[in-house]
């Protein structure tokens, strides 16, 4: 099941459109979503986690629509959010702050703790459970923000540039992590880093300034490339020609 966007419209200020007429089926498996600075890519995703209301259009996963209050709580449990700064809650250990994500979202408090378990051991915190959250590295709290969402078990998950920041061993950790919950869940990932698109991503979306500019396989992306660009070059040139077109 995927989240679908239809004619969607939206802006923080009342003239300013940062997403303009959006219509976005995003498909199931992991999808990386691109484009410049200030394109709305964080706003695109504030508003598929129903942070932020479209001022037109709808956002929909299966029957559940975010304009209909009895469906948000429904939708929200669905859908699990890693905005770009995961922040450790005052005084909660790093199990607690998984387990308190999950009560947050409708579980039941033995259920919130028991499921916090496994879900920081999937993201390979279960070592660092006692730990106060707030004694975490960047690469580890962004984890912990991995293991918030599991917790509920979105079928949907996320994530806002959550490799910014981390070194090249950390990013490994985190595509690996990604290789594994693959089976869990779906992804949309919002990222500058276009070098591993072909290993970790089936799909690809780019906006620009509100507009979708491409959407389709990863393969159909990286065959805009021209020809004699080589292969771990190809996303690179092939983000390029459709932003260079577009300016
Ligand atoms: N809270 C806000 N109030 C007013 N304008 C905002 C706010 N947040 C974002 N914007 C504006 O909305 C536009 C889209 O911003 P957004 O953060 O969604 O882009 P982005 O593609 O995620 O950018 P980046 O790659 O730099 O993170 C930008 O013009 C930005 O200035």
């Amino acid at each position: 099941m995927t989240i679908h966007l239809s004619r969607c419209s939206f802006g923080y200020r009342r003239r300013d459109l940062v997403l303009d007429d959006l219509t976005l089926d995003l498909p199931s498996g992991c999808v990386v979503l691109l484009g410049p600075n200030g394109a709305g890519k964080s706003t695109l995703l504030a508003l598929l986690a129903s942070a932020l209301r479209p001022r037109a259009g709808s956002v929909t996963l299966g029957d559940l629509d975010t304009r209909r209050r009895r469906d948000l709580k429904r939708y929200r449990r669905q859908v699990g959010w890693l905005p770009q700064q995961v922040t450790p809650v005052p005084g909660l250990r790093v199990r607690e702050q998984a387990a308190y994500a999950g009560w947050l979202k409708g579980l039941s408090r033995r259920d919130a703790w028991d499921r916090s378990l496994e879900a920081i051991e999937r993201v390979g915190l279960r070592e660092l459970a006692e730990r106060s959250a707030a004694q975490l590295s960047g690469g580890q709290l962004r984890r912990l923000g991995i293991a918030q969402t599991l917790v509920h078990s979105a079928r949907v998950v996320l994530m806002d540039e959550p490799t910014a920041g981390l070194d090249p061993a950390q990013r490994k950790v985190f595509r690996s992590l990604l290789d594994d919950l693959k089976d869990q869940a779906s992804f949309v990932v919002s990222t500058h880093q276009t070098e591993d698109l072909a290993d970790s991503y089936d799909s690809v979306v780019l906006l620009d300034q509100g507009h979708l500019l491409f959407q389709g396989s990863t393969v159909s992306f990286l065959d805009l490339a021209p020809g004699e660009v080589a292969q771990e070059r190809r996303a690179e040139a092939a983000y390029a020609g459709l932003v260079e077109e577009e300016v």
